[in-house]
């Protein structure tokens, strides 16, 4: 077991089942209840129950998928945290995936002013994402978290037991983050993990902590993302828009899906700007394309667009973007034109050849 200290709060990588009920009587908890989805409810619960032999005072279930991360369904949520009666010293175990960790912060965040919550993230990508910085929230107007507030969990607890559960599509989707967080800060990251080849052979707890421990650097410099925190934006601003206009097509992408779609036009927005080089461009894309194994439909130009256009980065007119100015560094607020975005977004089609799914 492995554990990273945060400001306020501690992340445990691996069998920290028993800690979970050490946190829960340490906060003096009135009430627990587990928040889970459709899917984490099936395949995940059973072995959290067991593991941490947490008795809780409810569970309580919402659909699974990024569709479901609304206002809406944060009203669900609080309409049965008032059913059963939680008062403000009640706390809420967050067990799932980006969505189920970001709706049930906000919703924890928000009831009564603010309950306690732990996350249990169960996905790759919420552990390597999510599980960290506080920022929680909702979608809104295809906007991804439109609507939230930064605000820290007790404690995360990050299991790679839950792995067994996802899908190798989830899984790639997952390391995303991890390609991200080594473009953007670390080029020998970055080379060693241009040499995995079977993501299911990875020895996950070194892997974690040590891509965790660039995302802490970053949000502890910068809680509140006035700069610095902007670099784990990287692929954000092109992929986040992708990710909110496909969301509720046949076609729609998973989180990390659309970050790497965002990482190559980025990519290639960066080095049509002088900032990195051809050779840099091609050895990022060359990397990235292994893990674009799905199609993906750019069509709706206007619609992509218009969220980059309402992107929470920019100011006014501004279209502020993070790029990459060599592999393992970053240039934050970089205003970007709308024909550099078209330039990174036919190089992206030109590369995959899916622009007529
Ligand atoms: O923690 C952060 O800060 C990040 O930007 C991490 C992102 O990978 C993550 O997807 C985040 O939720 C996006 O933040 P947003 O504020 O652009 O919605």
């Amino acid at each position: 077991m492995r554990q990273i200290k945060l400001q306020d709060y501690q992340v445990s990588i691996g069998n920290a089942w028993a800690e979970i009920q050490n946190t829960i009587d340490f906060n003096g908890v009135s009430k627990c209840f587990v928040l889970v989805d459709a899917m984490t409810k099936e395949y995940c619960l059973p072995l959290f129950l067991e593991k941490s032999q947490i008795k809780p005072d409810g569970i309580i279930e919402i659909p699974a998928g990024e569709t479901y991360k609304t206002i809406e369904t944060c009203q669900r949520v609080w309409n049965e945290l008032f059913l059963h009666d939680a008062d403000r010293q009640a706390l809420i175990i967050n067990l799932g995936g980006g969505v189920v960790g970001d709706l049930g912060g906000f919703v924890a965040s928000t009831y009564k002013r603010g309950i306690k919550f732990i996350q249990v993230p169960t996905t790759l990508l919420s552990q390597l994402d999510a599980s960290i910085g506080g920022k929680v929230g909702v979608d809104f107007l295809s906007l991804k978290n439109a609507l939230g507030v930064f605000n820290n969990p007790e404690a995360v607890f990050i299991n790679p037991a839950f792995f067994d559960t996802l899908s190798d599509r989830q899984l790639k989707s997952g390391f995303a983050e991890a390609l991200k967080h080594a473009l953007i800060a670390d080029r020998s990251m970055w080379d060693n993990i241009k040499g995995i080849t079977d993501l299911r052979t990875i020895d996950w707890e070194p892997f974690l902590e040590e891509s965790l421990l660039i995302k802490k650097r970053i949000v502890e410099n910068d809680p509140y993302e006035k700069g610095p925190r902007k670099a784990l934006n990287f692929g954000h601003t092109i992929g986040h828009a992708i990710e909110g206009v496909l969301l509720e097509t046949e076609h729609s992408l998973l989180h990390g899906e659309a970050v790497l779609l965002g990482m190559i036009a980025e990519s290639k927005i960066a080095q049509i700007r002088g900032l990195l080089n051809e050779n840099e461009l091609s050895e990022i894309t060359n990397h990235l394309r292994k893990y674009v194994d799905f199609s993906f439909d750019l069509q709706q130009r206007d619609m992509i667009i218009n969220l980059i256009k309402g992107d929470k980065k920019n100011e006014g007119d501004k279209i502020l973007c993070t790029l990459l100015n060599a592999i393992g560094q970053y240039a934050i607020n970089q205003d970007i034109s709308l024909e550099e975005v078209e330039v990174g977004l036919i190089y992206l089609e030109e590369q995959f050849d899916y622009s007529n799914v």
